[in-house]
């Protein structure tokens, strides 16, 4: 900003010396009494010079900065987006229409950008220095009534220009939906799902989509622009008549004698710098960006107002529950926005140092009984205490370290084995024993022996030196992220369909080794393979929003209900499926 303002205090300097060089150049040359000396003369030219070249020199240096500052702003803001939006212990937020518009509105696009609108700003204010100082020029020099005129037509015309792109603005805060439609659809095309796209041939009909979608999001704002392109046309016809009339007005004094060459020379270009000084881009530009910086700053309220996180007062030793239980006490539960009521009145413990499995059919809310113990959502009525101490009055960010999970969408990071196994607890992650031992005990040691870099390999092939795993030894690897925060500390070991891509040989060992990895815990299976779930200390059926089977494997089979019925189902389709070809081979 100080590069640009100097570059107009330069311009205006420019204007002055060239009128007193005009000015003086006919005494000079007839060398009329009082006239400047040549010597005087030189060095006037010298100094008019000196100033034109460092003016040309300036807009190069602030190319320089402002490209510095386009990279600082970009930083600056990932960090305000990302910051607020990572920094709440619910997850509810994330999926909250307003919130997510917002944050689109915050991450600007299409020339709603902050940096584009910062990169602008230092041109703005150098232009209202030049129109204030070239207007004080032409108040000095020649009237001061012009003076005043030129000011407050160029004001005004960019008062008007900023109203009209604020109504510009209007629309496309209104189409910010449509955006982020247009938005995920990029993202899609660009790494989501590649195979699937060319499997099913979508990959035009994905480009089709996106152009459909970024018009959609765009077409009236292009209309409004479309329509703003006249009204900038009769603005900057206005300004050009009244400067024009200006400029007849110093025509009019130096031809009557009353106005001298040097004020003449000095006041034309004045009022052509104010013609070049309203700044309407300038404008647009500034207060587009201004908007989505404003968005930015109303994220981390908008988040605060409509998903509030509890103050936690109390002063409960979160760091050694639960010592007895996790109990769900009448617990309700339907997701924000929805009608379906996932949960009704459940009651459940899960006590420590068990392992206890879920059972129940697609969509009968076991991922979600997790999400809610983990604190990700608050229950819609009932509670979930740990130890006797309601899960609302535990400081949430420690409780959550508690849990050890692998949830069934678990995270694969673009990074190292290491970095993917120690993530689970990564005030650790230098403990390499315990990083040898969960490596063991989740079956992916033989796997970092085969990777190129071993434990420093990539997971990601778009990476130099990466690879990809095969989704079983995802699997396992997400298996020992969760044992590593295990043998950090945490207490509650989630497994959520921790065998879902595994192979027979790899599922046979994780159930064996099930009750040692569970072992010191209280820990919770969710899996839809008896073979998993049956060696668990206690087995719960959830149904219609509540538990209604409880006990173990042998205790459900004599009970001969829903449990004993889907175990019978999955058994017999192994049974009937290889007995009639080969009925050595499931002895085998
Ligand atoms: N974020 C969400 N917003 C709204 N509804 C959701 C959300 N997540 C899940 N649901 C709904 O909640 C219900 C329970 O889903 P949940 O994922 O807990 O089932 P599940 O028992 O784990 O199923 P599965 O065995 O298929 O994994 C489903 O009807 C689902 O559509």
């Amino acid at each position: 900003m100080g590069l640009a303002v100097l570059g107009s205090v330069l311009g205006m300097a420019v204007t002055l010396l060239t009128g007193r060089v005009v000015g003086a150049v006919p005494d000079v040359i007839n060398d009329a009494p009082g006239a400047m000396s040549l010597a005087g003369f030189s060095w006037l030219l010298a100094g008019l010079l000196v100033v034109f070249v460092v003016d040309s020199l300036q807009p190069a240096v602030q190319q320089v900065a402002s490209l510095t500052m386009d990279a600082a702003v970009t930083r600056e803001i990932g960090i305000g987006i990302t910051r607020p939006l990572l920094g709440p212990r619910r997850i509810a937020h994330l999926e909250d229409t307003e919130v997510l518009n917002v944050q689109e509105q915050a991450k600007g696009k299409g020339g709603f950008h902050l940096a584009q609108g910062l990169s602008n700003l230092p041109w703005l204010l150098a232009s209202r220095v030049t129109l204030v100082g070239s207007a004080v020029i032409v108040g000095v020099m020649f009237s001061w009534l012009v003076a005043a005129l030129l000011f407050a037509v160029t004001i005004f015309l960019e008062w008007f220009t900023g109203k009209m792109v604020e109504r510009e603005i209007d629309v496309w805060w209104g189409n910010t939906e449509e955006q982020r439609r247009a938005g995920y659809v990029f993202d899609l095309g660009m790494r989501d799902a590649p195979k699937e796209l060319r499997v099913f041939g979508l990959n035009n009909w994905l480009v089709r989509r996106y152009v459909h979608e970024w018009n959609a999001g765009l077409r009236t704002v292009w209309e409004r622009r479309h329509q703003n392109v006249y009204w900038s046309f009769l603005t900057g016809a206005l300004h050009l008549a009244a400067n024009g009339f200006a400029i007849v007005l110093v025509g009019r004094a130096a031809l009557a004698g009353d106005l001298p060459l040097t004020q003449v020379a000095t006041t034309v270009p004045a009022i052509l710098a104010i013609g070049v000084s309203m700044n309407g881009y300038g404008v647009a530009q500034v207060r587009r960006g201004l908007s989505a910086y404003r968005a930015m700053e109303k994220l981390p309220g908008t988040i605060a107002e409509r998903h509030p996180e509890p103050v936690v007062t109390s002063r409960h030793r979160v760091e050694t529950m639960p010592a007895r239980e996790i109990r769900f006490e009448k617990v309700s539960f339907r997701y924000p926005g929805s009608g379906h009521e996932v949960l009704r009145e459940l009651d459940l413990t899960i006590h420590a140092h068990q392992a206890l499995a879920l059972v129940g059919v697609n969509g009968a809310g076991k991922s979600t009984l997790v999400k809610l113990l983990g604190g990700a959502y608050r229950p819609t009525s009932g509670r979930i205490t740990v130890d006797g101490v309601d899960l609302a009055e535990l400081d949430l960010a420690a409780w959550q370290r508690r849990v050890a999970a692998i949830v069934q969408d678990f995270l694969r990071f673009p990074l190292s084995v290491t970095d993917n196994v120690v993530f689970g607890a990564v005030e650790r992650a230098d403990d390499k024993a315990a990083l040898a031992k969960v490596a063991r005990e989740a079956g992916i040691d033989d796997v970092v022996r085969r990777l190129p870099s071993g434990w420093e390999t990539v997971l990601d092939k778009t990476f130099d030196g990466g690879v990809d795993l095969s989704g079983g030894e995802w699997q396992r690897v997400a298996l020992a992220r969760a044992l590593f925060a295990v043998q950090a500390g945490a207490g509650v070991l989630v497994l959520d369909e921790p065998a879902a891509a595994l192979d027979v040989r790899a599922e046979a060992e994780l159930v064996e080794r099930y009750l040692e990895l569970t072992s010191g815990v209280a820990s919770l299976i969710i899996s839809h393979r008896f073979s998993v779930v049956r060696n668990a200390d206690r087995i719960c059926v959830l149904a219609g929003g509540r538990i209604v089977e409880d006990g173990t494997h042998e205790q459900l089979l004599d009970q001969d209900g829903t449990y004993a019925a889907m175990f019978r189902l999955q058994a017999e389709r192994y049974v009937t499926a290889t007995l009639p070809e080969d009925p050595e081979g499931i002895d085998a």
